[in-house]
């Protein structure tokens, strides 16, 4: 394992400390979350009961795979608490998401709980959101219009930046679970996220967009000098 995933790891554990028997939980997407189905597959075969809601058809196909019992959030629309990863943390815990594509689902989910942690290597903590391009979801109906109504949005957050459709590693356009399609918008710096967020989420043809605000209560960081325990004021 690289040290990275090392960290990872080390995060996802920790997370798992907030998991009591009986609990709902919201199930995220990406390497760390990857980690943290693991760990709690591991405590499951040992007795802990638990239902998991996943955010994306990877996580439910790996917690399936597991043994970890899944559910849908119809079945379960309250939950207690959501874990997943990050793309960028930044300041009162605002999070940059969707680098795996997931962010609908993850917002869905995490916006269901009464709790979400985000487990992160230290990396992932910034002073300023933005150099991890924002993932912004979007209908594939008049995308070159909603391209355009995104950039007046951005522009009147002070954001600029080049959209980029997403692509699989084969080329082929990236297609959500939701069978959307995503724009992944290279701002560089987002001087106000709740502001940016506002304005494309007015935007027709905008699904989601990744700026969770107000969602993380919490978030655990592993790094070189171990793990760090931040909570939302
Ligand atoms: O859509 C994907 C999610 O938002 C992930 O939680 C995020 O991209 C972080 O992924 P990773 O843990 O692989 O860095």
């Amino acid at each position: 394992m690289t040290d990275a995933e090392a960290l990872k790891r080390q995060a996802a554990a920790r997370a798992l400390e907030y998991v009591r028997s009986g609990m709902k939980l919201g199930l995220g997407t990406g390497s760390t979350a990857k980690h943290f189905v693991e760990l709690l597959a591991e405590r499951v075969q040992q007795g802990l009961e638990v239902v998991g809601v996943p955010t994306s058809e990877v996580t439910r196909a790996q917690a399936e795979s597991l043994g970890v019992p899944v559910a849908t959030l119809e079945e379960h629309p309250v939950l207690d608490l959501c874990i997943d990863g990050a793309d960028e943390v930044g300041p009162d815990l605002t999070l940059v998401k969707g680098g795996g594509g997931a962010l609908l689902r993850e917002k869905i989910v995490a916006s269901a709980a009464q709790q979400m942690i985000v487990i992160a290597d230290g990396s992932k903590m910034v002073a300023q959101l933005g150099a991890f391009p924002l993932p912004i979801e979007v209908v594939d109906f008049g995308v070159a219009a909603t391209r355009r109504a995104i950039d007046r949005a951005a522009k009147a957050a002070g954001c600029h930046g080049l959209l980029t459709l997403r692509r699989r590693p084969d080329g082929h356009v990236f297609v959500t679970d939701q069978g959307h399609v995503i724009l992944d918008a290279a701002y560089g710096v987002i001087p106000d996220p709740a502001a940016l967020a506002l304005n494309l989420s007015q935007v027709p043809g905008v699904v989601e967009h990744g700026l969770f605000i107000n969602l993380a209560s919490r978030v655990i960081l592993a790094g070189a000098n171990g793990v760090t325990v931040l909570d939302r004021a």
